[in-house]
């Protein structure tokens, strides 16, 4: 814990907010400040993913949509980037042509990065992504609770005969015994399926799935309370594949779905979760290529700057 007051974003009254190399909101590189609470990281590696690829470059299309991001939140009536320091530690250079490899270098890094005590705050790249950071995750905090938000289960098993994929994250953790089985949901689930074993299968694996249907029917505070009496004080990951959110809101993806959430319903469920524990989170599938306007790319930066609320707010209530 630094004892100096953080480092925030530029000044954007005196540098304009397009000029000069994208940072997350603006923020200093973990090389210039003397200590990080909180590292935003990208991870360019979509070799996981079974559509549209391009998600490799979804950290840098967040990063530059997140210019626009101001010091204070009012949802959360907190000054994320004053509570705790927060920094951009740059890009973790995975290989895209062996993902066994990539998995490994991602592990390596993130466990890296959170020697210190620091949380991550990851820009993806694909889902394939979570696994490595719930390894690097669970060595520091053991199992942790996991609230995943995603059209999809991505609790499928190989997909051609392959283990890494981001179609399979999350069972390979609750094989690998890094999560903590008691408090795992998914939230914004729909779409087809392969079948209903799908269903069975997650189950006993211990998830339970809040449908994108049910956040429509019972209300976001509803769906909040919930998920905070699910989890109470554990630690918790969260992991937001921005394709929970309907294609209208987030088109700039790989494997879209439609009925989804939207992002006043992501963001509000989010901040209801001020209570929770959040030891680290990813916004993974962003795909600029599919984007317009920076429909997707500005949603997943407000989603990452909500999670970095929370976590600062956490850091600071921790420190007091
Ligand atoms: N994690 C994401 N975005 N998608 C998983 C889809 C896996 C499938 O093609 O069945
Ligand atoms: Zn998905
Ligand atoms: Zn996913």
């Amino acid at each position: 814990m630094s004892s100096t007051a953080a480092r925030g974003p530029v000044d954007s009254s005196r540098i304009p907010r397009y000029a000069g190399p994208a940072t997350f909101a603006r923020l200093p590189r973990t090389d210039e400040v003397p200590h990080t609470d909180i590292a935003v990281v990208g991870v360019p590696f979509d070799s996981g993913v079974s559509y549209r690829p391009g998600a490799r470059f979804g950290g840098n299309a967040i990063r530059e949509a997140s210019r626009l991001l101001r010091p204070y939140n009012a949802a959360q009536d907190a000054l994320p980037f004053a509570l705790a320091q927060v920094a951009d530690a740059g890009d973790i250079a995975a290989n895209p042509f062996d993902i066994h490899e990539a998995v490994a270098t991602v592990e390596a890094a993130a466990e890296e990065l959170l020697r210190s005590g620091t949380r991550l705050m990851t820009l993806g790249g694909d889902h394939t992504i979570a696994l490595p950071l719930l390894r690097a995750v669970a060595r520091r905090h053991g199992p942790v609770a996991l609230l995943h938000f995603d059209a999809h289960l991505d609790t499928w098993d190989t997909y051609f005969g392959a283990e890494y994929t981001h179609g399979t994250p999350f069972r390979r953790a609750v094989e690998e015994g890094i999560l903590d089985t008691e408090a795992l949901s998914h939230v914004g689930t729909r779409g087809p399926l392969y079948g209903k074993g799908d269903l069975t299968d997650d189950q006993k694996m211990g998830f339970g799935i809040v449908t994108s249907a049910d956040v429509m029917r019972r209300g976001v505070d509803e769906v909040a309370a919930q998920l905070r009496e699910r989890i109470g004080d554990r630690p918790l990951y969260i992991s937001i594949d921005i394709d929970v959110l309907d294609p209208a809101h987030a088109p700039g993806t790989g494997t879209p779905e439609a009925g989804g959430l939207t992002s006043r319903e992501l963001l509000e469920i989010l901040r209801g979760l001020a209570a929770c524990n959040v030891v680290s989170a990813d916004v993974v599938e962003v795909a600029p290529a599919y984007d317009h306007a920076e429909i997707t790319s500005v949603a997943a930066a407000h989603v990452a700057y909500e999670l970095t609320t929370l976590m600062a707010r956490r850091i600071a209530g921790e420190r007091a």
